[in-house]
This record gives C-alpha cells, sequence and structure tokens, in this order.
C-alpha cells in the first residue's frame, strides 16, 4: 500500500461554491487532520480569512496556507513546492491536502506539479473535484456573474481574454474525477437530471458526477478517491494554456442554511455469504456499481478457505481489493457499505450484492 498524502485539487469558476464545499467538509472532517491550501491571487487571502476564521473545532490556523503569487503553472517552483514541503516536513502532517484553485485556474498544470521529484514520493493527487455553478451552466452562462469573471480576467495581461468561459469550462470538465454540479436548489429536478446526465457524456470514463447543494457532500465521497492523476495526464488534456488570477465578487445571493445536509446522499450496509473467487466478486461489484450509480462501496469479505479478511474499496467502478489481516475473534462476515445519492435501489443492490 502506499503511504503518500493524498491531495483533492478541488477547481471551479468563481463563485461556483469551492469556498462552501470546502468549509462544509472541514466541518464534517470526523477527525481527520485536513491541511488547506488555497491559490490565491488579487484580492489576497479573502478566502484565507473566511477559512481561517472558520471557528471549526480542530482547525488549526496554521492549517490554511495561501499560495499568494497567482498562477501555479508560473510559481510552481518558488511557491508551491516549497509550501508543500513544508507541510509534509511538519512533525504533524496532515491525514489529507485540500487544494482550492482560483476561479480561473486550470487544474491540468497544477496536477502535473505532483510529478516534481521534491514532492512525488510524498504525495499524490487523491482527485480533482470540479464544482460547478449548476444553474449557470445548465442556462448556457457558466458562471453565476460574468461579468465579475471578465473582470478578474481583465485585471491580468498574462490572461488569454478571448477563450469563451464555455471552452475553459471543458477544460475543467476534461480534467475531473469527481464533477458536483451545485446550487442544485436553483435548478429543478428534470434541468439538475438533464445536466448530470450532459456532464457525464462529456468528462472521461468513470467520472462521477453529483449534485449538491451548499457543496454539503459526505466527506467520504469527496475524500478517498485514490486516483492518482498525476499519472494519468494525458487523459486529460487542458484545450488551452492560460494564467490565471483571483478576484472576488461579493455577491449573497444565498442565505439558505442546511442544518441537516446528507438528505441528499444514503449509505446502508449489505452482508452476505462468503464469497469463493475474488476476482470474480470484484466484477460484479463494478456491474452493480455502474448499474446503480453507487458512489462508494467499501468493507470486506470472508473469501472460503482463505483465514484472511478480503478488504474491498471501490470509488465509481474501480475496484481494489487486499487481504488484509486474519479474522482471527471476529466473526468470518461479508459486509459491505454502499454509499449514494438519495433514491438507491436497496432491494436490487442487495439482491445483486447477494447473488
Ligand atoms: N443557492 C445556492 N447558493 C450557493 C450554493 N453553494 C454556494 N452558494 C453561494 O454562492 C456564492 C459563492 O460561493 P463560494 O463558495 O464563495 O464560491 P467559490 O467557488 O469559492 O468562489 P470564489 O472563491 O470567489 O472563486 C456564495 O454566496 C454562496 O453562499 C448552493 O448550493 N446554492
Amino acid at each position: 500500500m502506499n503511504s503518500k498524502i493524498p491531495a483533492t485539487v478541488v477547481t471551479g469558476f468563481l463563485g461556483a461554491g469551492k469556498t462552501t464545499l470546502i468549509r462544509h467538509m472541514l466541518e464534517n472532517a470526523g477527525g481527520k487532520r485536513i491541511a488547506l491550501i488555497i491559490n490565491e491571487f488579487g484580492d489576497l487571502g479573502v478566502d484565507g480569512g473566511i477559512l481561517k476564521g472558520c471557528g471549526i473545532e480542530g482547525c488549526a490556523e496554521d492549517d490554511v496556507m495561501e499560495l499568494s503569487n497567482g498562477c501555479i503553472c508560473c510559481t510552481v517552483a518558488d511557491d508551491f513546492i516549497p509550501t508543500m514541503q513544508k507541510l509534509l516536513d511538519r512533525p504533524n502532517a496532515p491525514d489529507h491536502i485540500v487544494i482550492e484553485t482560483s476561479g480561473l485556474a486550470l487544474p491540468q498544470p497544477l496536477v502535473r506539479a505532483f510529478n516534481w521529484p521534491e514532492i512525488s514520493t510524498r504525495v499524490t493527487v487523491d482527485g480533482v473535484v470540479t464544482v460547478v455553478d449548476g444553474k449557470a451552466v445548465s442556462e448556457g452562462r457558466f458562471a453565476h456573474d460574468v461579468a465579475a469573471v471578465d473582470a478578474q480576467r481583465a485585471q491580468d495581461d498574462n490572461l488569454d481574454h478571448e477563450t469563451p468561459l464555455s471552452e475553459l469550462f471543458a477544460d475543467q470538465v476534461a480534467c475531473a474525477d469527481m464533477i458536483v454540479v451545485n446550487k442544485a436548489d436553483l435548478l429543478g429536478e428534470d434541468d439538475a437530471a438533464a445536466l448530470v446526465s450532459k456532464l457525464k457524456s462529456d468528462s472521461r470514463d468513470g467520472v462521477q458526477v453529483v449534485t449538491s447543494v451548499m457543496g454539503a457532500l459526505p466527506v467520504d465521497v469527496l475524500l478517498g478517491q485514490g486516483i492518482g492523476a498525476e499519472g494519468d495526464m494525458d487523459a486529460r488534456h487542458e484545450v488551452h494554456h492560460h494564467h490565471d488570477d483571483d478576484h472576488h465578487d461579493d455577491h449573497d445571493d444565498d442565505h439558505h442554511h442546511h442544518d441537516h445536509d446528507h438528505d441528499a446522499f444514503e449509505s446502508f450496509v449489505v452482508s452476505r455469504d462468503e464469497i469463493t473467487d475474488p476476482a470474480a466478486f470484484a466484477e460484479q461489484l463494478a456491474k452493480v456499481i455502474r448499474d446503480h450509480d453507487i458512489l462508494r462501496l467499501k468493507g470486506f469479505a470472508a473469501v472460503t478457505g482463505k483465514p484472511m479478511r478480503l478488504t474491498l474499496q471501490a470509488v465509481g467502478p474501480r475496484v481494489d481489493s487486499y487481504f488484509d489481516r486474519p479474522f482471527g475473534a471476529d466473526p468470518r462476515e461479508t459486509r459491505l457499505v454502499v454509499i449514494g445519492q438519495s433514491g438507491l435501489n436497496r432491494d436490487a443492490i442487495e439482491q445483486a450484492l447477494s447473488a
């Protein structure tokens, strides 16, 4: 198994809801030590300020670090790599690193930076999460406040001012391992479903597309994708190379507060008899996951004739399994936790997993 620290890259246009999603994740980290790196530009440290002042228990001030020189592809050596090294050299290294890119940044140069030898043996990209403004995308605007995004671009001479937002958006989708269609509360159910299926067909095979309100996704769904994106850049072409900067609009059009925001997701446990063939079972799981749009499936299995417990982890249709330890005194059981967006067909899934 690999002992690199996983890092999740969160990308998406200005105002899509990245900060909101990260805040929710930190509030629900369940004891996981998450360090945050923010790629700021222009309005220095606005998000850093918001998140540092978060008052979330277990969120220490120095767990938030800022890259203050803007464009990652230009400042990798001077800024990003040293910041990562500082974080990794701490005696209390984090369990997970989350990097929020600024509104116009493309994720590709950042992901590629993980191949630099200074850090490549110590961290890996767990996954790229692209947050989209569901309402704006479904209306073909791509960002809530297009004027603010244009102002953000205009501020920087290095920026490509010509590329339509639709193409920058396509770049973000091409790099994603998970696409979060945020602001689902502003979309009708049909529009949300149509957008999800369009994004599924526009993205690479196996990319998960989920809807959210106020970025409220279970931490288990966001983190732990185990992709290793830096090793797989060929699949994630960017169409453009540009520079990014950041500017914060202060639209404040949302005052909803969802105290109980996990309703959108559900999870349940399925138990079954011993299995006989781990490889065949992994295939069976992959099929059930595809057929039922399951986001995560994890647990362990008893394999006939084996004293060791088989651990199973699936993110989308990719299933990993390995024997982790003897059952010992524990009952020889096969138990799987299924996680997905609400509306899973529990009976059918139970049946398919028990077959
Ligand atoms: N209605 C609605 N508003 C949302 C949702 N998620 C975020 N917002 C609002 O959208 C605005 C932008 O959210 P942020 O989280 O700051 O977006 P961001 O992507 O971090 O934006 P920048 O940091 O400025 O690039 C805020 O006013 C949020 O309260 C949502 O699901 N529904």
